[in-house]
């Protein structure tokens, strides 16, 4: 399986970003979810109005897929400013930002996505641009080189990462305000659904949006992917109403499980519980196992598997978790033939 074919990949792809522009809330009211950082967001910006200015930088960090595009854009409406959007590995030369920096509008949003990608060379020269609203331009070569100083206008920086530990210290403290973004409620997820059902005009009775919810993965972005899956199969297969029976059928049809699990995470699953009697097993042989690349399952199921509770990553490989048995319907051999951490003995055979 691709890692494009999975409906419950948090990616985006190129495809999807029409429909999720329409499906992005404008305003922060409109933002569902991340109560915390909606109210400090909020006081940052009001207070930014309030003086006239523009607001301080702003970090945000969290998984794929749970808002924080949106919420940069939003930043952006409230403080009535227009908004340039990069990314780090776009930048890959000082230069780069040289002349994106050089051409923003007072007040203008910057974002930055994937901000930890950016080149050093880059990221020095922001430090500078964040803190004092200067660049200094390096003309020529060697020992004739000048740097030739350049005011900026005042600009707010947006940068988002999924990974804010791999950021600088002098980076990270130059941002006046760092907001995590958790994994959502299903209840918030409940809310996504049906505000985006009424934007595309389908009608999703409230138990129907329970099932999607369910099967999001606490990430907005899944849910509404999900959301456009089960209209295509309402709109075919039933009288375009989704209904409970009619989100379950479809999610079936695109084996997608009652907890959100896919075809690849339930292979990865099935090999370590039916091959290896749970584990412990190595990356490599469970990979081999399921017929995929190592970094496919290190990194598109584990992560979920692994904050779901249903599998550990431990120093002698992969163990499958009780709840892991119990969710594939499969019962785990005698206790006695276990050892303490869940492994029948299978390290010098399958180690990782
Ligand atoms: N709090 C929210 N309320 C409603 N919809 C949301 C919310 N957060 C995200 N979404 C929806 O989820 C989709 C993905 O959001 P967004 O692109 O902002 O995520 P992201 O964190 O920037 O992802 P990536 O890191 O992959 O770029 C958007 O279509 C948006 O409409």
């Amino acid at each position: 399986m691709s890692f494009d074919e999975r409906l419950v990949d948090a990616e985006v792809d190129s495809d999807e970003q029409a429909v999720e522009a329409a499906l992005r809330p404008k305003q922060l009211g409109e933002f569902i979810g991340q109560p915390k950082v909606r109210e400090q967001l909020d006081l940052v910006l009001r207070a930014a109005r309030a003086r006239g200015g523009t607001a301080d930088h702003v970090l945000l960090s969290g998984a794929p897929g749970l808002g924080k595009t949106t919420l940069s854009m939003i930043i952006a409406a409230e403080m009535g400013a227009p908004i340039r959007i990069t990314s780090g590995p776009a930048i890959q030369h000082a230069g780069d930002l040289a002349a994106i920096l050089s051409s923003l509008q007072e007040g203008e949003v910057l974002f930055l996505d994937e901000i930890h990608r950016m080149s050093r060379p880059a990221e020095e020269m922001l430090y500078m641009a964040m803190e004092d609203f200067r660049v200094d331009v390096i003309v020529g070569k060697g020992p004739g080189a000048t740097a030739i100083p350049l005011e900026l206008p005042p600009f707010t920086l947006v940068g988002a990462t999924t990974r804010a530990g791999l950021l600088p210290p002098p980076l990270r403290d130059r941002f006046g305000f760092t907001a995590h973004m958790e994994f959502y409620e299903p209840k918030e997820l409940e809310q996504v659904v049906h505000r985006s059902a009424q934007l595309l005009e389908v009608r999703t009775d409230p138990e129907g949006a329970v099932e999607i919810a369910g099967r999001s993965r606490g990430t907005p972005r899944i849910a509404n992917r999900l959301l456009r899956r089960v209209r295509d199969y309402a709109q075919v297969k039933a009288d375009g109403v989704i209904t409970r029976e009619v989100a379950a059928a479809a999610l079936e049809v695109y084996e997608v499980d009652g907890r959100g699990l896919d075809r690849l995470d339930r292979a990865v699953l099935g090999s370590l519980l039916k091959l290896f009697g749970g584990g412990p097993v190595g990356l490599s042989t469970l990979a081999v196992a399921v017929g995929e690349e190592r970094e496919t399952v290190e990194e598109v199921a584990e992560p979920f598997l692994v904050r779901e509770g249903l599998l550990a990553r431990t120093p002698r490989g992969r163990v499958a978790t009780p709840a892991a048995w119990a969710h594939m319907g499969l019962t785990p051999p005698q206790q006695s033939s276990r050892s303490a951490s869940g492994g029948p003995g299978q390290q010098g055979l399958f180690g990782a």
